[in-house]
């Protein structure tokens, strides 16, 4: 469709403010951006979308998401992840491979793939799996995977134990131009917990995930990533260790690239009310300190991009109680109000701090064409209200998975309307 998107705030690096455009929309990309101080444009023939008043970025990138199909579309399928996703503004999304079967094959790739460009709603980028049924044991075929689509290679969900393991999928990533991407999790360390070591472990008698658990692998992969040069990339960045070995492990030019989610940027382990498992993720909520640190790592750069970690579970396995649900929470529709409420309206960041880390940045750190707003870019664009406060229902989101901690938080910056290569995808009711 040719349209203009007439009126809308858009952010201005160079002034630091957003100025008042009109963009013009054809073939899927953006056509041109007109300054509205020249008046209205000539619109015959063209769509038009008023969004006066209101925020008009490029769409949100989200690296690291769970869309579960194939194997647990109870949680969520690749639709509804979409649509999860398009109502949250994210335009492109980067779906991680512990699905079952468990994305290791090439058919895998293209199931998903397939899947996503029939429901026509988002970008899906799929990642697939370092070691097959990400069992750590033996890798994955990586250049049919690559050649399938895959975009780069991780075992979400679960650390890869083995060093030698590791080192060898680094090696044959980085001959191939490709990324690896890590969950960092020490097996050796982790006790069964379901929480952070820390204040709200001790005071239920709990045991608890201690910050080593992460960091350890952090510092192993980075020399490993030093010693193969491969473009490696943290995921969920939760610990203060974590971040003080990415920011040295910079200094040194070793190419490495994190990632930090919501959560682990607004709530420490003193703010989980009780033993409710829509307070449970992996890695878990840490203690205070962490929160700043991670704060301080995405302000300075030691931490590249925002991603959600959406991760949709049943109502019934959160029902089974903060030891026994699964880890996970929902992040798509809450991940852009709640951070432009609370770091953005509090003067915290400014509001073009807070897009680039979820625009330009993941497309700069993964290499998408995407994540600007330029004449010749793909017209992926998200329309937010910024002014208008609404509390967060998750009964009403998209995704079927409704396990949040935010339910009942009230925040500014509800996406509006969202377009992926120049067609809406999305629109609030
Ligand atoms: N983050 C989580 O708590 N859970 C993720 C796995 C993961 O991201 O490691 C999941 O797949 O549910
Ligand atoms: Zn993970
Ligand atoms: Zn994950």
């Amino acid at each position: 469709m040719a349209a203009w998107i007439l009126n809308g705030l858009v952010w201005n690096e160079a002034t630091g403010e957003t100025e008042t455009k009109h963009i013009r929309i054809a073939d899927g990309v953006i056509a041109e951006i007109a300054d509205a101080s020249a008046g209205l444009p000539d619109t015959q023939g063209h769509d038009t979308i008023d969004a006066q008043g209101k925020l008009v970025s490029a769409g949100f990138i989200d690296m690291h998401v769970h869309l579960r199909e194939p194997g647990f579309e109870y949680k969520e399928d690749i639709a509804s992840g979409a649509r999860s996703a398009a109502a949250g503004g994210f335009t492109t999304i980067a779906c991680m491979p512990n699905t079952r079967p468990v994305t290791d094959t090439p058919d895998t790739v293209r199931f998903i793939l397939d899947k996503a460009a029939t429901a026509g709603i988002v970008n899906v980028l799929p990642y697939a799996a370092i070691t097959k049924n990400e069992l750590g044991r033996e890798l994955t075929d990586f250049a049919a995977l690559k050649e399938a689509g895959a975009i780069g290679f991780t075992d979400d969900g679960v650390g890869v134990q083995n060093a030698q393991m590791m080192k060898d999928a680094m090696k044959l990533a980085a001959s191939m131009g490709m990324p690896v991407i890590a969950h960092c999790e020490d097996d050796s360390l982790v006790v069964g917990a379901a929480v952070t070591e820390g204040k709200f472990a001790a005071a239920n008698g709990l045991k608890g995930i201690p910050n080593e658990s992460e960091a350890i692998h952090v510092g192993r992969d980075i020399l490993l990533a030093e010693a193969t040069g491969v473009h490696y990339h943290v995921c969920h960045v939760s610990t203060e260790q974590s971040v003080r070995l990415i920011r040295h492990a910079k200094q040194f030019g070793i190419n490495v690239t994190a990632e930090v989610c919501p959560h682990h940027l607004v709530l420490s382990d003193e703010d989980i009310p009780g033993m409710d498992a829509n307070w449970k993720m992996n890695p878990p909520l840490r203690s205070p300190r962490d929160v700043q640190a991670v704060i301080e790592g995405l302000e300075d750069g030691t931490i590249d991009i925002v991603v959600t970690d959406h991760a949709p579970h049943s109502a019934e396995e959160k029902a089974r109680g903060m030891q026994l649900a699964p880890f996970g929470i929902v992040g798509f529709e809450t991940a852009f109000p709640l951070l432009y409420t609370e770091f953005v309206r509090t003067g915290k960041w400014t509001l073009g701090f807070l897009l680039r880390r979820m625009t330009s940045d993941p497309a700069r750190v993964f290499g998408l064409a995407s994540g600007v707003l330029k004449a010749g870019a793909p017209a992926d664009i998200t329309i937010v209200d910024l002014e208008r406060e609404r509390e967060v229902d998750p009964e009403t989101f998209a995704s079927k998975g409704k396990n949040t901690p935010f339910g009942g938080w009230k925040l500014y910056g509800w996406p509006e309307t969202t377009l992926v290569g120049g067609k809406i995808v999305w629109t609030a009711r």
